[in-house]
C-alpha cells in the first residue's frame, strides 16, 4: 500500500510527531510512503525511508495527485496549514478532486489520519 504524506510548513512538526508515533506500523514492509520534498526530507531526517517528489509549491501536489489517478497512490495524508495562504492552492484543491474522483482515501488533519491508519492497521 502506498501512502502519501504532505505537510503545509506550518504542519511539518505535526506531521513528524505523527509520523514517530506510528513508526510501528508505517515502517511494515508493505507500505511504501511518498512525500512532497519538504516533507519526505523531514520524514527521512525522523528515520523513514520515503519517495520524494518535487516540492508541494513547485509541483509535488500534482506529481502525487498524478499517482492517485494512475492508482499508484492508495491513501493520502495531507496536514493543510488552514490558517496560512499558499501560492499554489490550485494544485492543493487538484489533489483533493482527484482523490475525489477515484474514491482515494484522504486525510487533511492528524485526527482523521490517525483513524484512517488504525484502520488499517489489521489488514497491513
Ligand atoms: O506545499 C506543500 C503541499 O501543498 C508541501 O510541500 P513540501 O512538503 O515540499 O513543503
Amino acid at each position: 500500500m502506498e501512502i502519501a504524506i504532505i505537510s503545509h510548513d506550518g504542519k511539518k512538526v505535526d506531521m513528524v510527531q505523527f509520523l514517530n508515533k506510528n513508526k510501528d506500523i508505517l515502517s511494515r514492509e508493505n507500505i511504501q510512503l511518498i512525500a512532497t520534498g519538504t516533507t519526505g526530507g523531514r520524514a527521512e531526517k525522523a528515520g523513514f525511508k520515503v519517495m520524494k517528489m518535487l516540492s508541494g509549491p513547485i509541483g509535488g501536489d500534482a506529481q502525487i495527485a498524478a499517482r492517485v489517478a494512475e492508482g499508484k497512490t492508495n491513501m493520502v495524508f495531507f496536514f493543510k496549514d488552514p490558517l496560512a495562504s499558499h501560492p499554489h492552492e490550485p494544485d492543493v484543491s487538484m489533489l483533493v478532486r482527484v482523490c475525489d474522483v477515484h474514491n482515494v482515501p484522504l486525510a487533511t488533519n492528524e485526527a482523521t489520519a490517525q483513524l484512517l491508519l488504525d484502520a488499517i492497521a489489521t489488514r497491513v
